[in-house]
This record gives C-alpha cells, sequence and structure tokens, in this order.
C-alpha cells in the first residue's frame, strides 16, 4: 500500500511490518519524503529507498542490504535487534536506530499480567468457563505476596517489573553482570549470583537482549537448578528460555507453568510446547498497545527525518550517541576532521599502520568519537571504492589493519580549538593541524613542521623542494606551459636552504603530467596533485 506518493520527494522510505500510522505522521506529512508501505520482497524497486522502517517481523539481512544501496538507516520501531544483521549495516554504512523506550511500559504491564494469570491459572479457568464447566477445585492458585521474584536482566523493563514487585509486597532477587551494587541497591533489588538466583525465586522471568551469553539461558541444566515448582516467564526474547528443555522440566512438573510471549521460532509453531495445559502463551503482543505503537513509530519518524536531514542518530546502535545540543556544538570539525582525513590520505600515499587523532581547545571537552571517526572516513575515502562515512570508517579501518585512536590534550597553541592528527605509515609519520575559524570555516594550519594557512577547497598541489633560489621561477614557468594557474601561493620553510614546502591553490585538476614534470625539476623533492572534495 502507497501511503503517500506521485509527489516531487528527495527520499524513498520503505515501512516494511505494521506500524501505527498516526506515529508514522511526521514522515508522511513531510513534502520530501515518500512513504511506501509494504513488505521488501513485494516491491518494485529496492534501490531507490533511503531509509528501511522494521519491527521484529523483516529480517534485514545482508543480501536485503545489497539490493538498497541507497539507504542510509535502518529504523527498528522497538527494542530488539536481533532480526537485523548489525554488522552487515555497518560495513555497508548504514546507520541503525531503535526506539528503546518507547514500548518499555507496555512490555511490562504484559510481563506483569502474565505473571498474574499464570499464578491464577486465569486462562485455564477462563477457557473452562467458556466450556460451561464450573470447576473451583481445579484452578488453585499461589499468592505473588512474599514470594520472591527472581530477575534475569534489570534493564528497562526489568527495573519497572521490580518497581511493580514491589508494590505487590514480593521480594525480588536480580541476576545481572553489568550492574552494579549501588544501582541494584537503589532500586531496591538484591543482586544476586545467577546460581544463587536459580536456587531461590519461586518465579524466573527473563529481561535480556538475546546474544550468546543468553541464549539457552534456561536450559537443561540451569533449569534443574531452580527450585521445584518454580515458574518461568519469557516476554523477552524467544531462545532466552531453551523451549526443549522447558517442555521437559514441565513434563517432569519441575516446573510449575511457564508464560511466554516469545519464541524460539516466529510466528510459533511449537505446539507440543504451547499446548501443554501449565502453558499460558500470547504471540508477542508485550508491546502491542495504541500508546508504545505510536511512540516507538513516533520516536523512530523523527529520528529518521533527522538523519536523511544529515543529522545524528541520538539512539543509533551503531555509532556513538550524540544528542542534538552536542551535533550543533560539534558540527563544524565534521567538516574539518573529515576534510583532513581526505586531505593527509592524498598526502601519505603510502600504506599506514596507525592514526592518531588528538583534540584540543574548546572541542576537547566534548564527546568526539563521532569526529575521529569522520578523520577516518575522510582518510579511508580516496583509497576504496565503496562509500565511506562514520557509520562503517572503524570497520573498513579495521579490515585494512589501520589502527587509530583518540586522545583529548591542553595544548591548543592558541587556537580556540585544534585537531592533529599524526599517521604513522611505511614512509614514516605525518603529523597535520587542523582548526575551525567560526567566520571562515576549516583551515589547515600546519603540515609536519611547516607552519601555513590552508583553505581546504578545490585544487592544490604540494610540493616539497629545497630552499633555492629560483625554484619558483622554473615552477611558475612549468605551470604556465601546461596552462595551469595559480590562484595562491604559500611557502614554509624551516631554516634558509633546507626542506621546504609550497602549496599552490590553481584553477583546474592538476593532471599526471604536470606533476611529473615538477619531479623531473632538480630541486623539487616530491609533487602531490591534491583534491578537496568541497
Ligand atoms: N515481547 C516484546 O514485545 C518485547 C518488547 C520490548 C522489549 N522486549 C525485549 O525485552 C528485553 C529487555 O528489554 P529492555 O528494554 O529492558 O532492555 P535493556 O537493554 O534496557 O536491558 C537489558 C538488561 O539485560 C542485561 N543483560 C545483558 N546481558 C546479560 C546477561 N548475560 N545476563 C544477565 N543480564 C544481562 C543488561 O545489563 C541490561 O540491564 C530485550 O530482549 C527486548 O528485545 C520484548
Ligand atoms: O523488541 C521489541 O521491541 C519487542 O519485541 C516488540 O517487537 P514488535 O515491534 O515486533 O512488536
Amino acid at each position: 500500500m502507497i501511503v503517500k506518493a506521485d509527489v516531487e520527494t528527495s527520499y524513498a522510505v520503505l515501512v516494511a511490518d505494521t506500524m501505527n500510522e498516526d506515529g508514522l505522521l511526521p514522515l508522511i506529512k513531510n513534502e520530501n519524503i515518500e512513504v511506501v508501505q509494504g513488505k521488501p520482497n513485494e516491491v518494485d524497486d529496492l534501490s531507490r529507498f533511503s531509509a528501511l522502517l522494521v519491527r521484529s517481523a523483516t529480517q534485514v539481512d545482508a543480501s536485503l542490504l545489497e539490493q538498497m544501496p541507497e539507504l542510509k538507516i535502518v529504523a527498528r520501531a522497538g527494542v530488539g535487534i536481533d532480526n537485523i544483521d548489525l554488522d552487515a549495516a555497518t560495513k555497508h554504512g548504514v546507520i541503525v536506530i531503535n526506539a528503546p523506550d518507547g514500548n518499555t511500559i507496555s512490555t511490562t504491564e504484559h510481563t506483569f499480567a502474565m505473571m498474574m494469570a499464570l499464578v491464577r491459572n486465569i486462562p485455564q479457568a477462563y477457557s473452562s468457563l467458556k466450556n460451561h464447566e464450573w470447576n473451583r477445585k481445579a484452578f488453585q492458585g499461589t499468592e505473588l505476596r512474599g514470594k520472591t521474584l527472581g530477575i534475569i536482566g534489570l534493564g528497562r523493563i526489568g527495573t519497572e517489573l521490580a518497581n511493580r514487585a514491589a508494590a505487590f509486597q514480593m521480594n525480588t532477587a536480580v541476576f545481572d553482570p553489568f550492574l552494579t551494587a549501588e544501582r541494584a541497591q537503589k532500586i531496591g533489588v538484591k543482586l544476586l549470583k545467577l546460581e544463587e538466583l536459580l536456587q531461590t525465586a519461586d518465579i524466573i522471568t527473563v529481561h535480556t537482549p538475546l546474544t550468546k551469553e543468553t541464549e539457552d539461558l534456561l536450559g537443561k541444566e540451569n533449569l534443574a537448578k531452580t527450585k521445584p515448582g518454580v515458574f518461568i516467564l519469557n516476554c523477552a526474547r524467544g531462545g532466552i528460555v531453551n523451549e526443549a528443555a522447558l517442555k521437559e522440566a514441565l513434563d517432569s512438573g519441575h516446573v510449575a507453568g511457564a508464560a511466554l510471549d516469545v519464541f524460539e521460532h516466529e510466528p510459533a509453531d511449537n505446539y507440543n510446547l504451547i499446548d501443554m495445559p501449565q502453558v499460558i502463551a500470547t504471540p508477542h503482543i508485550a508491546a502491542s498497545t495504541l500508546e508504545a505503537q505510536e511512540s516507538v513509530a513516533v520516536q523512530v519518524a523523527e529520528e529518521v527525518i533527522q538523519v536523511l536531514n544529515g543529522a545524528p542518530a541520538p539512539h543509533s546502535i551503531n555509532l556513538p550517541a550524540i544528542s542534538e545540543e552536542l551535533y550543533e556544538k560539534i558540527r563544524p570539525y565534521y567538516e574539518l576532521t573529515s576534510t583532513m582525513g581526505y586531505f593527509v590520505s592524498q598526502c601519505v600515499k603510502s600504506a599506514v599502520q596507525h592514526i592518531d587523532v588528538s583534540f584540543s581547545g574548546a572541542i576537547a571537552h566534548e564527546e568526539t568519537t563521532v569526529l575521529s571517526r569522520s578523520f577516518m572516513a575522510g582518510f579511508l575515502s580516496p583509497r576504496i571504492a565503496a562509500p565511506v562515512n562514520v557509520v562503517n570508517a572503524g570497520v573498513i579501518a579495521e579490515e585494512r589493519g589501520i589502527t587509530y585512536s583518540q586522545a583529548h590534550t591542553s595544548e591548543s597553541y592558541g587556537y580556540a580549538n585544534l585537531v592533529e592528527a599524526h599517521i604513522s605509515g611505511d614512509n614514516g609519520d605525518f603529523i597535520v593541524q587542523g582548526t575551525y575559524i567560526d567566520a571562515y570555516g576549516p583551515r589547515i594550519i600546519k603540515i609536519n613542521e611547516f607552519n601555513v594557512d590552508l583553505i581546504p577547497t578545490g585544487h592544490l598541489i604540494y610540493i616539497r623542494h629545497s630552499d633555492q633560489p629560483g625554484v619558483i621561477g622554473k615552477m611558475g614557468q612549468l605551470l604556465g606551459r601546461h596552462d595551469v594557474n595559480i590562484a595562491k601561493m604559500q611557502v614554509g620553510r624551516k631554516e634558509e636552504g633546507g626542506e621546504a614546502i609550497m602549496m599552490l591553490a590553481v584553477d583546474k585538476e592538476v593532471s599526471d603530467s604536470v606533476i611529473n614534470d615538477l619531479t623531473a625539476v632538480e630541486e623539487i623533492h616530491a609533487a602531490d596533485a591534491i583534491e578537496f572534495h568541497k
């Protein structure tokens, strides 16, 4: 179904899973955006989409990403991103975002509802009465008050659940290896080792992501360590509780009952488990409330627009998250760092092993990870065919054996802000410094030991030569013969008669034959044509 089309648009956005249409209004109302709704395999031309919006149903894998070369962002309207191949997205330079808290309360409330329904046999009693039976004895339940709720994973949902459990006078025990004792104390829960939680909890509920560590966390071995008569809940991700092991533990009576909203395979087909009378189950609907769906849709719709407009994504999974406020502060340095990287890459033609980018002055007080990545993206882009951006720069550098680091220093040599990059490669070290001047924009101010004042735009010839009389004249004549007009010229030297550099801003792209003729001049040691992308 096409929500809005046939308009002059700059971007096409594909909404691949069912989403709240009110929540999508920011996208639908945006005149520069065409919103198309449909499964990727039902859409004619995937190559034109700049953004892809999904929930948990659509698999965003490498082959789908390959069919979408224009894609800038995959937005998950929800929390779990296990249906998205994050590595493949990162390699393709595609930002992945989610809406991490829009459905927290709905999922918490659903988990709590499942827990109450489970211990009081509500679904079973309901079915029985609907079958016109009046069986009061069969459905005796258990009180929650005084019972120990074992929460595995005390993140957003786990924490909200703990708050609600307290209101029900439950004791809450938690296993979460990333949770500090102080935070556990503040929330009012008892932080335990996994073994201890398994041995003491009357009800165990999992609220972790599905990772290598959490897959089968409640498998045969750990289920055997739980208290006889324990209740198990999984409203997080299928696979955290092993379904075969759970079935066995329910068959034996060791586990009294289970409540499941998520399954190893979805749509769920494990009816051996689902059909058991001690199992209550819902079809992955914990986040399916009007409020949650509107909230996650609005969150991703607004962030997609931001990203398409060139702003960073605060909820990016594969980029350091930066707020809009920080973005405004560091925006000028994006251009500076990427331009510096692009410049250096053309100066240092050899293989490079390590790049260190250091920041001083005002910028040193900010989060600069995105800026060092922007330097790397600028550095890599003249060297490789595929598009490089701040998302994939780290991965691409690693693939090419280039390590990089960043530092914040206090020495800004009187500049309001200063970026220095130190490049170590096969041809030795290369150092470049740059600054951003509010009234003028980016400037390159030092190349190795030479002070310069270079406006990084247009076409440039970078010459290393002996500081001798007549070199400039020879070079001027040579460029004249090639019809290359010099717009600006800067020279720098350490000492009279020593090594010197010359920077010539010229009016057109410099051909190889110009460079060859320049390097044939006796006093010229090296010459490079440099192009700035802006
Ligand atoms: N059923 C649904 O519709 C639904 C809706 C929303 C979220 N979810 C799922 O619920 C889960 C939790 O969501 P959240 O928003 O609370 O996430 P969160 O990131 O806020 O919390 C996850 C917690 O798990 C902990 N954790 C990570 N690895 C762990 C491990 N090995 N052992 C123990 N703890 C570990 C983390 O420290 C963190 O505190 C996710 O899997 C999410 O996909 C499901
Ligand atoms: O991770 C989530 O946000 C939940 O599992 C919800 O998934 P859904 O958007 O497919 O309902």
